[in-house]
C-alpha cells in the first residue's frame, strides 16, 4: 500500500474486445486463442482488469507485446470506449459512478481536465506542423481557456520546465528530435495541471542517453507537482526506475499485482518469473 491511501482512479473489470463475439467465446467455458476467440475472431484485448492507483504514486503496466496495455491506455483516455466494467474518477465529484457511462461531452471534460496522456508516438499527441506553444494552447483551449496571455504564460512556463528552450518555442516539432518532441508532449499534457498522467512506452525508440534525460524528468514531475501517474512500458528497467507499484498483463487480463521490488525480486506468476529471470 503507498504511503497516501487517497485512490484517484479505480478500475472494476474493464474490459475492452474488438468484435461482437459468439455464443462460442460469450461461454464461460470458452478457450481463447491467447486473446482471440477461435471461432468468430473476436479480440479479447483487455479482459476484467481491476486496478488501484493512489495519489501521487507511479503505477507501471508491464507485458508483453499484445497483452492489452496500449488498449487499456487509450480506453482510460477514452480514445476508445470500454465494452464493460467500471472506471471510476473519485477525485472529480462531478461524475457519479461509471465514467464509461457519461456522455461524450463529459468524456471530453475528464479527458481535458483530470488527464493527460503521452503517446509512444509523438505523431498522436502533436500537431506536427504547429508551434510547441500552439499545441499547448490547443489543450488548454479545449477546457476553456480563453486567455491568450493566460496560455502563453502556461506554454512558457512547462516548457521550461521541460526544457525546451524558449526560444525555440514557436517552432513547429517536425523540426525537434525524438526526445524534444517527448518533452513537448509532456509540457502539452501537464499544461492543464491534470491529477493524473498517462505514459505509454514514452521513451521507446529513443537513444539511451535521452532516455534517461526523460525518465529523470518523468520522476522529477512526480516529485514536484505530485501527479499520479500510469506509465506502460516493456522495459523492466524502466518499471524499476520509475514505478511504486506494478501490474503484470498477459493476454489481456491483470496477472499479478504488487509492490515493483516484489515483483522483480519474488514473481509468483509463471509468466512474470519467465519475464524476470530473462533479464537477470
Ligand atoms: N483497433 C483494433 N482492432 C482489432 N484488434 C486490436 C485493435 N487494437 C488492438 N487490437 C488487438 O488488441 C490486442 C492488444 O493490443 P495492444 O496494442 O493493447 O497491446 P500492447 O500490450 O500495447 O502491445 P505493444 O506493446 O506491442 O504495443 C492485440 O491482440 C491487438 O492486435
Amino acid at each position: 500500500m503507498p504511503a497516501n491511501d487517497e485512490v484517484v482512479l479505480s478500475l472494476r473489470d474493464l474490459s475492452k474486445k474488438f468484435g461482437s463475439g459468439c455464443d462460442y467465446c460469450r461461454g464461460t467455458d470458452a478457450e481463447l486463442q491467447k486473446n482471440m476467440c477461435p471461432e468468430c475472431h473476436t479480440v479479447y484485448a483487455v479482459r476484467n482488469a481491476s486496478l488501484d492507483l493512489y495519489k501521487g504514486e507511479i503505477l507501471g503496466i508491464v507485458g508483453e507485446s499484445g497483452s492489452g496495455k496500449s488498449t487499456l491506455m487509450k480506453t482510460l483516455y477514452f480514445d476508445q470506449e470500454a465494452t464493460g466494467g467500471e472506471y471510476i474518477l473519485p477525485g472529480d465529484a462531478s461524475i457519479e459512478g461509471n465514467a464509461c457511462d457519461v456522455s461524450s461531452q463529459k468524456k471530453r471534460q475528464i479527458r481535458n481536465e483530470q488527464l493527460g496522456m503521452v503517446y509512444q508516438n509523438p505523431l498522436q499527441g502533436l500537431k506536427m506542423d504547429f508551434s510547441s506553444v500552439t499545441n499547448i494552447a490547443e489543450k488548454l483551449i479545449a477546457s476553456g481557456n480563453r486567455n491568450v496571455g493566460q496560455m502563453t504564460d502556461r506554454a512558457d512556463h512547462f516548457l521550461e520546465k521541460v526544457n525546451i528552450a524558449l526560444s525555440r518555442k514557436y517552432e513547429a516539432p517536425k523540426n525537434f528530435s525524438g526526445g524534444m518532441q517527448q518533452r513537448v508532449q509532456i509540457a502539452k499534457a501537464l499544461s492543464n495541471y491534470p491529477p493524473i498522467l498517462l505514459l505509454d512506452e514514452v521513451t521507446t525508440g529513443l537513444d539511451l542517453s535521452v532516455q534517461a534525460d526523460v525518465l529523470e524528468l518523468i520522476k522529477e514531475i512526480q516529485r514536484d507537482m505530485g501527479v499520479s501517474m500510469i506509465v506502460v512500458s516493456h522495459d523492466l528497467a524502466i518499471i524499476r526506475m520509475l514505478c511504486d507499484r506494478t501490474i503484470v498483463m498477459l493476454d489481456g487480463r491483470v496477472i499479478e499485482h504488487g509492490i515493483t521490488d516484489q515483483i522483480l525480486e519474488d514473481p509468483q506468476h509463471k509468466y512474470t518469473q519467465q519475464l524476470v529471470y530473462s533479464i537477470l
